[in-house]
């Protein structure tokens, strides 16, 4: 038999295999996607670090949605955000430590921890020649393999106790910036035959400065202020999102850091979570060519309605940007990152798109409230101006998603501590029922 026939055979049997009738979810009331009938999430846990809040439960039943809210160790993302605006400091660091530890940092307890993640910024050697030699032009894909790759030069990589496993998230959060740098550099030279420099990073700089110091060098007070507020908005999100959670679920078997961390390296990229960054920039750019008029409503509900119709863009029926799991009228992130869009849209002379993204995102609510017609509440996420914004201070968009791992290997980092330290802890490992009736063995020789 052919290969090719055996492939396309084998697919065709997966077509017919994979098919469970929706009607059976109910029936044996399976939790589709870990949600209840209204979408809620089903509750698997407790947790102290992050808090999302969307919707209120009215009592006798029923959701009330409500603008999010999100909370860091109880502290209000939007306090903490404003406060490091108005100080004009770098704030990651600060919210790295107060994610891992529990607490703010005072003065000393800050410099001191700024002083340990530049002390562990560099890559060893080897690590570094890796990444020269790690061919691929998929940042998170490299991104994993690299941290797989750490596994090997960690003289205790396996001990999962307090000490080491502290010492393993510095050490994390402190690398991810380095390895994409060096990881897109590497790219720019292969792939766009430009000179390939390897930067050391500096002593005193900041994540953010130093990522920008290490990936292109020339940046403005002003670019690293914006990447550092964006990694500040994105570094946590509770235990119930994709990456999040599935490095709890790794964690939970008690598997070694950089194992767990690749696995959520993996579903971050997926485009319905951390890589629909990506998906927005190239629907806006899709977007920019296929509409004549941008500030024509009745134009851009049209094309919004073909695409959730999948007839145009991608076909899959999807407005990236749009939507949440928890979140309802509004995403605290998003309403933070818009009005940083609009100020730095200003900065840069880029008005006329910005007034057109943000009509885009007024008129693809509007339009999937009349197509979709759910009852369903949404508004913008996270996704929608971080591209924007990453656009603006000259980031490329092959490290929009690793900009999000560089951010959220902090909240992953605090799960997993989390997860492998509560008194009571047990193995995640829920139930799937069989919906196939038992088959009698049949001997080859009779097939
Ligand atoms: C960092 C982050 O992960 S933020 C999220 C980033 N992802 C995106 O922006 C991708 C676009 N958004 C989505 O796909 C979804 O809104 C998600 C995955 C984020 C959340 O999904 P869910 O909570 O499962 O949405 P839910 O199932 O309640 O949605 C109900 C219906 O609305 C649809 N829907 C939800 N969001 C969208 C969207 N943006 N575009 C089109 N349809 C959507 C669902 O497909 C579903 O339709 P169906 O019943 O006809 O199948
Ligand atoms: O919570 C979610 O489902 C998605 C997520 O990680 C985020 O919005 O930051």
């Amino acid at each position: 038999m052919k290969k090719e026939y055996l492939i396309y055979k084998l697919s065709e049997a997966m077509k017919d295999c994979t098919r469970i009738d929706t009607d059976l979810f109910p029936k044996f009331d399976v939790k589709r996607g870990l949600r209840n009938e209204d979408g809620t999430g089903v509750l698997v846990g407790l947790t102290k670090i992050g808090n999302v809040v969307g919707y209120e439960r009215i009592p006798g039943g029923g959701l009330k949605p409500i603008p999010g809210k999100l909370f860091y160790r109880g502290y209000d993302l939007e306090d903490l955000a404003h406060a490091i605006l108005k100080e004009k400091r770098f704030g990651f660091e600060e919210v790295a430590y107060l994610l891992l530890s529990g607490s703010l940092p005072d003065k000393e307890e800050l410099a001191s921890f700024r002083e340990l993640i530049n002390d562990n910024m560099p890559l060893e050697q080897k690590t570094k020649m890796n990444i020269i030699e790690l061919e691929g032009n998929n940042i998170m894909n490299i991104l994993a393999r690299s941290v797989l790759e750490m596994y090997r030069f960690d003289s205790n990589p396996d001990d999962t106790s307090r000490d080491n496993l502290m010492r393993q998230s510095i050490d994390l959060i402190s690398k991810f910036p380095t390895i994409i740098a060096y990881a897109f550099n590497m790219l720019r030279h292969a792939t766009f035959g430009r000179s390939l420099h390897i930067r050391h990073p500096q002593e005193n700089l900041s994540i953010a400065e130093n990522f920008l110091y290490m990936l292109k060098r020339d940046y403005t007070e002003l670019d690293a202020r914006t990447l550092d507020l964006l990694l500040v908005l994105q570094a946590e999100h509770g235990g119930g999102n994709n990456s999040t959670f599935t490095v709890r679920v790794t964690s939970s078997t008690g598997t070694d850091t950089y194992s767990a961390i690749a696995a959520g390296i993996g579903s971050l990229k997926g485009p319905l979570h951390g890589g629909a960054n990506i998906q927005v920039a190239d629907m806006f750019h899709h977007l920019q060519e296929n509409i004549q008029d941008w500030t024509n409503v009745d134009e851009i509900d049209t094309y919004f309605t073909r695409m959730l119709n999948k007839e145009v863009y991608n076909k899959t029926g999807l407005i990236y940007g749009i939507g949440h799991a928890v979140y309802t009228i509004s995403d605290p992130r998003a309403v933070l990152l818009k009005e940083l869009a609009r100020d730095l849209a200003h900065e840069k002379g880029r008005e006329r798109e910005f007034a057109f993204l943000e009509l885009l995102e007024e008129r693809a609510i509007a339009t999937f409230g009349k197509i979709k017609n759910n009852g369903k509440t949404v508004s913008s996420n996270v996704d929608f101006y971080s591209g924007f914004v990453y656009e603006m201070i000259g980031l490329p968009q092959e490290i929009y998603t690793p900009l999000f791992a560089m951010a959220r290997i902090v909240g992953w980092c605090a799960h997993r501590n989390e997860e492998l330290n509560f008194e009571g802890k047990r193995i995640i490992r829920p139930a799937y029922k069989n919906v196939l009736e038992e088959e009698k063995y049949v001997p080859l020789k009779k097939r």
